[in-house]
């Protein structure tokens, strides 16, 4: 088994609004398997979304590397960043991020790398429930359809890593099994899943618990 995702001895500070820096990460090492649901967990401001930023490439790390797929991304330029994204990297954020004046089907065809006929969508978005709300805006749809479309959304082009951040903020049951029953099936096709929560619901599905206070050893 490989790693798909590799943080090694990552440090990370912020300027405050009086140009102090604080220091949020300091040494985190943590692996992503592939197939393996990593449940990264701790409360609010212990750096977790930090950490799926640096992971997603969307945040450069200060020092220490970040390994994709085996290959050193920790100085990807942001077009190369983006490229390793489209392709290799799923995000699904704590609000879902669609583009309101598109439909569910036209955010998940935007997203795609591959030309994808109407019906293999149709497909996917089946799988999670949505062919009703296909071609519905996503400014239409309910917090928790926009949140399933999202992580369809994020699988379209069978990524090796899905990085999760508060995925079930503010769904109701249904939606989270949705979300969960997701990741699984990402996990089983052989994508690894980094997903950051204090909400104990990923227990369920987690083959790994990583508490922050185990990947973190200073906070701020
Ligand atoms: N761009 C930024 N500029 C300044 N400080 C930041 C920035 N991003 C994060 N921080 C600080 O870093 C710390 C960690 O934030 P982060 O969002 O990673 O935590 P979190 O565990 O994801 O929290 P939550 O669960 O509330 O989203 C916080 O103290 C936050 O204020």
């Amino acid at each position: 088994m490989t790693s798909v995702l590799r943080l090694e001895n990552i440090h990370k500070s912020f300027a405050d609004e009086g140009g102090r820096r604080h220091q949020v990460l300091a040494g985190v090492d943590l692996h992503v398997m592939q197939g393996e649901i990593v449940w990264l967990r701790g409360e609010s401001g212990s750096g977790k979304s930090t950490i799926l930023n640096i992971s997603g490439l969307l945040s450069t790390p200060d020092a220490g590397r970040v390994w994709i797929n085996g290959h050193d991304r920790t100085k990807a330029s942001p077009r190369a960043a983006a490229t390793v994204r489209s392709k290799e990297i799923g995000m699904v954020f704590q609000s879902s991020n669609l583009l309101p004046e598109l439909t569910a089907l036209e955010n998940i065809v935007l997203a795609s790398s591959r030309q994808l006929s109407r019906e293999a969508v149709m497909q996917r978005l089946e799988r999670f429930g949505l062919a009703a709300v296909a071609d519905r805006k996503a400014k239409r749809l309910s917090g928790g359809q926009q949140q399933r479309v999202a992580f369809c959304r994020a699988l379209i082009n069978q990524p090796s890593v899905l990085l999760a951040d508060e995925p079930s903020s503010g769904l109701d049951a249904s939606n989270t099994e949705a979300i969960l029953e997701a990741m699984r099936s990402g996990a089983e096709s052989g994508c690894g899943v980094l997903v950051a929560s204090h909400d104990e619901v990923f227990k369920h599905i987690a083959h790994r618990q990583l508490p922050m206070s185990e990947v973190l050893v200073e906070q701020v």
